[in-house]
């Protein structure tokens, strides 16, 4: 059961050299700095540094509070090491942990948006690294301690979060016994068993083993149930050997002397020591449904092959992203800064870390979406022994955890700027994650507003079915699955799917009572197209497309979305025998891309193969209209190989001459053309055509021909990091939008509300 992730049990584990040479590739390490303001001109400069600066400098000095307005503080964390523990490899000192800390760093701002910067501190005294900390403040929004052995961390966090007033949390103690306690809480829930009366053994007794028994304690579990091992073995009342006050403070009565012994019908084990503390002998020791966290970095007290090997009942977890159950930190560190930093929090008390751990273990337990599905290779897990904790690439993580966090603080009065829309902060989360929600947010928030009916044309597709529920669970309307209702329920009931559901409605196309007037009506437009009634029949009876547009073209929805078991011109062709183009309109696909930070539309993504100039005139008129109804105001770049007419060549002739045809349309937005992609994006390279009418760089790309469209907005997907959504169809009388033969449940979802935001009121 202990299986590697990926298929054949190969997991993503990694050569030295690999390491090695993901580190020193381009850039060497994994950090770098960018401005998030133009200094482009004389007057950026003028701005952002003398004269322009000391205006806030002023301000701040007046009113602190304002450093949150004008500068990075309110952001930015600082991770802060000096290698005496660097995970499980002891203490190689403050240089040998920079890779580790600019990690941690990158996991920030990858998994919360958290500016980070790593600072690796040169000494083991506790004072002089106190010292050297305390004086940081005005530079961060909080300090995330990191790889500092025990005692001395102990010393350190407290002593630093007296003297400083925003977070200090040592990561690998209270981090780790927050994951540790959620993947806990669950694996308890599967073997039955009650907090009280469980027997728990943890090996290691310094940062994180300390940590991760003070708070399973606080949460139920019964002192003399929990027995503390160290180098030395028991922590035993009376021990003298290799002590200090943190282990004392848990030290127990028993006549257990070892790891062994302590571990002779035990429950659970919990390792925050060594690679191979833990024995097979051991593991053969420990009671029925043993739960086995062998949680050192980087390789674990004991492999879960070895576990596999002697025991079948065990629910085994390690600290390691390449086995299932990653009991890591990483879940952890990101989302807790960022709830605490979103509300300005003096501190991480306890009771946002039982927040966080109880948010954490309660996500395990629901519905895995198909973002979590592809973070396991499409093995799509199920709450049980395999799946007891979300993994780090769990897209829920951001909106679930922090506002846990930031409810406790709220609660507790630790929030200096306490949030009043809970709501609104979840989107804003989610958005922080993930680009493409900040712009669909609007979208999501109108349709909210304004529910619509939505045909699921292909409603025996699991994925669809998924994208069906979120649809009104996220109160967008009604959702309508279309398809036979015996194998929609079978379907859903083997992937575990709830459809009885208020706002979810199934419509089987043969058996529907519509069939007749929806034939009547395909049949009076393709009669002259060679169609007889039979055929407009069939159509209905056995095409879902025809079916669904016909439901929408008279009034029985409101929107389709469909395209998962056809290719989109398959799938186009069918709706466009039903729906026509709004009058006056050219249906075309727009792309939307968003690339580090910036949302560009691209045209015509789907439907003219060679346009002539009157038909990309047309394009540049829908890509506009569509950008405005999106909130953009449209500056639309005529793209092409040249730029103002050199070099020649026909392609370019075509777009010079759409440019004209605009001109004499005069039309009420910006455009111009013909350009090359560098001089619309990049306001230096547009800064060489100073005749150019854009006012600044492109938001809204006319390719030149379909080709040129699809191969770069795909080249942007694949390796430019951008996100594309899309080709949204835009121009029909009626919202339809087909989604790719490879649609995850989110893009059918995405699209289902474009297609409801579309149908307006
Ligand atoms: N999965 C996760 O998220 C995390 C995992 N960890 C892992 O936990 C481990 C400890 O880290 P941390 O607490 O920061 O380090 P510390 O240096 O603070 O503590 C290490 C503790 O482990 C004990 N120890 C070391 N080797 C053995 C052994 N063979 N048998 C029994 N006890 C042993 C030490 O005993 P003694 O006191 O006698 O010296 C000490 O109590 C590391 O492997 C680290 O990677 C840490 C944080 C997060
Ligand atoms: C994960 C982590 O922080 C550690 O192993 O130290
Ligand atoms: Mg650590």
């Amino acid at each position: 059961m202990a299986r590697k992730n990926g298929q054949d049990g190969q997991g993503p584990s990694v050569s030295s050299e690999e390491a090695l040479e993901f580190h020193a590739m381009g850039r060497p390490g994994k950090l770098e700095i960018v401005p998030t303001k133009p200094m482009a001109t004389q007057r950026d400069l003028s701005l952002a540094y003398s004269p322009g600066v000391a205006v806030p400098v002023k301000a701040i000095a007046e009113d602190p509070s304002r450093a949150f307005d004008y500068t990075t503080r309110g952001n930015m964390v600082a991770v802060i090491s000096n290698g005496t523990a660097i995970l499980g490899l002891g203490n190689l000192g403050a240089l040998a942990s920079k890779p580790v800390m600019e990690g941690k760093s990158v996991l920030f701002k990858r998994f919360a948006d958290v500016d980070s910067i790593d600072l690796e501190v040169a000494t083991e005294d506790a004072d002089e690294f106190i010292n050297c900390v305390k004086f940081l403040g005005p530079s961060f929004g909080g300090i995330n301690l990191e790889d500092i052995k025990a005692p001395e961390c102990f010393i350190i966090e407290q002593r630093l979060r007296e003297l400083m007033d925003i977070p200090v949390f040592h990561d690998d103690q209270h981090g780790t016994a927050i994951i540790a306690a959620a993947g806990l809480i669950n694996a308890l829930a599967i073997t039955g068993r009650d907090m009280k009366t469980t027997k728990l053994v943890c090996n290691g007794a310094g940062a994180a083993g300390i940590a991760c028994i003070e708070l399973v304690k606080s949460m139920g579990f019964s002192p003399e149930n929990v027995i503390l091992c160290d180098t030395k073995g028991v922590v035993y009342q009376g021990r003298t050997e290799g002590m200090n006050q943190w282990k004392s403070a848990h030290a127990v009565k028993t006549e257990a002397r070892s790891l062994a012994d302590a571990l002779d019908g035990a429950d659970v084990f919990f390792g925050l020591s060594a690679k191979g503390a833990l024995t097979t002998a051991m593991v053969q020791s420990m009671a029925k449904n043993p739960i086995i966290f062998a949680m050192a970095n980087p390789d674990p007290e004991i492999t879960p092959e070895e576990v596999a090997e002697i025991r079948t009942d065990a629910i085994m977890a390690t600290g390691r992203s390449d086995y299932p159950n990653q009991v890591n930190n990483v879940l952890g560190f990101p989302y807790i800064f960022r709830g605490a930093l979103d509300v300005r929090a003096t501190t991480i008390n306890d009771a946002m870390k039982v927040a966080a751990a109880q948010a954490l273990a309660e996500l395990a337990r629901k519905d895995v979406p198909d973002d979590v599905a592809a973070a396991y290779q499409g093995n799509r897990p199920k709450f049980g022994p395999n799946y007891i904790i979300p993994v780090p690439f769990d897209p829920r993580l951001i909106s679930a955890i922090p506002i846990a966090v930031a409810k406790a603080a709220m609660e507790t009065g630790v929030a200096r700027k306490p949030i009043l829309d809970l709501d609104r902060y979840a989107q804003e989360l989610s958005a922080r994650r993930d680009p493409i929600a900040s712009t669909l947010q609007r979208i999501y928030d109108r349709v909210r507003r304004q529910p619509k009916r939505i045909v699921f044309a292909e409603g025996e597709e699991e994925q669809v079915m998924r994208a069906a529920v979120a649809y009104v669970n996220q109160k967008l309307g009604t959702a309508i699955l279309l398809g036979r209702d015996d194998i929609i329920k079978e379907n859903a009931r083997h992937a575990g799917i709830e459809l009885d559901k208020p706002g979810l409605e199934i419509i089987n196309a043969r058996l529907s009572r519509k069939n007749g007037i929806y034939a009547d009506f395909l049949y009076e437009r393709l009669q002259r197209k060679g169609y007889l009634f039979r055929d407009s029949q069939r159509l209905i009876n056995n095409d879902r497309n025809h079916f669904a547009a016909c439901m929408v073209a008279l009034g029985d929805a409101d929107g389709i979305v469909t395209g998962v078991t056809r290719n989109y011109s398959t799938a186009l062709d069918d709706v466009r025998r039903v729906i026509d183009a709004k009058p006056g309109h050219r249906v075309i696909g727009v792309s939307i891309v968003l690339a580090r930070g910036r949302t560009v539309l691209v045209a015509d993504t789907a439907v003219h193969d060679m346009p002539n100039a009157e038909q990309i005139a047309d394009i540049a008129e829908e890509a506009a209209n569509f950008a405005r109804r999106m909130g953009y105001e449209p500056r639309v770049a005529m793209l092409a190989y040249s730029t103002f007419g050199h070099p020649q060549g026909e392609r370019s002739e075509r777009v010079q001459e759409a440019v004209r045809i605009l001109d004499r349309r005069r039309v009420d937005f910006e455009y111009d053309g013909e350009m090359a992609a560098d001089v619309a994006l990049n306001p230096r390279v547009m800064a060489q055509y100073p005749f150019c009418r854009l006012t600044g760089p492109a938001n809204v790309l006319v390719m030149p021909a379909f080709h040129s469209a699809s191969i770069s907005t795909k080249m942007l997907q694949e390796l430019g990091g951008s996100t594309v959504i899309g080709p949204l169809l835009v121009g029909l009388n009626k919202p339809v939008q087909i989604v790719g033969l490879n649609a995850k449940d989110s893009d059918i979802v995405n699209m289902a509300a474009i297609a409801a935001y579309s149908a307006g009121t």
